[in-house]
């Protein structure tokens, strides 16, 4: 591995994710000791409080940290990053829906699309967590085109993370034994978490429950509507399980995924699995040397493809309002 310092560039650096994320990376938990440069985007008026932020990082020490630039200018802090974690975006709060976002913060990933087109280094790979991640990805990888568009990629692993959590609490099994966990179609309360390919300590997940009416009725909303839980609870959305999460899924991506397994990415579709190319939907995937690729050949029974078939519905529903607003 090389031991140049990685450029991972992170955005609404200030916020609640980032209060979380930033200490994540500057420890090694992405690079596995290969030191890290951390370039830090906010906007004008939250440059003071990153200002803070960096005083708490310098004051932890980390040997694998080489450097923090922080800024207002996203086309200085892309400049040479080969990973971009676009996380800076306004949350949702109680009673909304993540797709309520969009035209608050469509025009965000507009800028930082152009911004990373412009400066980003030959070997960038662009993460989108700020909400909604799907379609957020889509504006960006539009506004970059000459980005290869499997270098975009949107946060489902929390949703992967949640999954795991549920289906080990129910069969009384260690997370370690939950394997093939798939998130598929948006990050929303449409997305479909599937345990007809998961497995527990190998044995088909579905079966080892054997109760539909959990799946259906207990397993698959909890999982969807985690997010509003936690805002209802917490009173702000998820921030430490999303930074974790997205530490996951960037140390998967450019480090591989675990023999025999996979994750879950929202990436651009290819057409896999009916799902209409060029949507930005969760997949099942198998990582490799900073590559995915879709794991093929999974049976889709009914009951999976009316659930896929919605989340999808609801990715280019998206899309479209999207593209009425000019924004691709
Ligand atoms: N995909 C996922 O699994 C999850 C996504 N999220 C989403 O992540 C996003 C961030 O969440 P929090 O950190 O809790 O929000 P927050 O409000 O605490 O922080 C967002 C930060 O982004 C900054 N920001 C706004 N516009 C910006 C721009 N143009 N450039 C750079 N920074 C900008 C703000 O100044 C603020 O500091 C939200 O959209 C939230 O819904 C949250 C949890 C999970
Ligand atoms: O629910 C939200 O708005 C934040 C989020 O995306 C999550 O926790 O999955």
């Amino acid at each position: 591995m090389s031991s140049a310092p990685l450029k991972v560039a992170v955005t609404g650096a200030a916020g609640q994710i980032g209060y979380s994320l930033l200490f994540r990376l500057a420890s090694g938990a992405l690079t596995n000791g290969r030191p890290i440069e951390l370039r830090l985007l906010e906007i004008t008026p939250a440059l003071k409080a990153l200002e803070g932020v960096v005083m708490e990082l310098d004051d932890c020490a980390f040997p694998s940290l080489a450097g923090v630039e922080i800024g207002d200018d996203a086309e200085k802090i892309f400049d040479g990053v080969n990973l971009a974690l676009l996380v800076g975006a306004r949350p949702r709060g109680p009673g909304m829906e993540r797709g309520d976002l969009l035209s608050a913060n469509g025009a965000i990933f507009t800028a930082q699309g152009k911004a990373l087109n412009a400066v980003a280094a030959d070997d960038v790979r662009i993460g989108v967590t700020g909400n909604p991640a799907n379609t957020n990805a889509l504006i960006a990888h539009k506004n970059a085109p000459d980005i290869p568009a499997e270098r975009f990629s949107a946060l489902t692993r929390l949703d992967h993370n949640r999954a795991i959590s549920q289906l080990a609490a129910k069969t009384g099994a260690p997370v370690t034994d939950i394997t093939k966990m798939t998130i598929w179609g948006n990050h929303s309360a449409t997305q479909y978490p599937d345990l007809f390919h998961a497995e527990v300590a190998g044995k088909n997940a579905a079966e080892t429950v054997g109760d539909q009416d959990w799946l259906e009725n207990t397993f698959i909303p909890t999982v969807a509507k985690r997010g509003a839980a936690i805002i209802e609870a917490r009173g702000s959305s998820s921030a430490a399980s999303a930074a974790s999460a997205t530490v996951d899924a960037a140390r998967d991506w450019l480090f591989g995924s675990a023999e025999g397994d996979w994750v879950s990415m929202a990436v651009v579709s290819d057409g896999s699995y009916g799902v209409p190319e060029g949507l930005v939907s969760s997949f099942p995937v198998t990582t490799k040397d900073g590559d995915w690729s879709i794991v093929q050949g999974l049976d889709i029974d009914d009951f999976s493809r009316a659930r896929i078939d919605a989340s999808v519905a609801e990715l280019a529903d998206e899309r479209d309002a999207v593209t009425e607003l000019g924004l691709i």
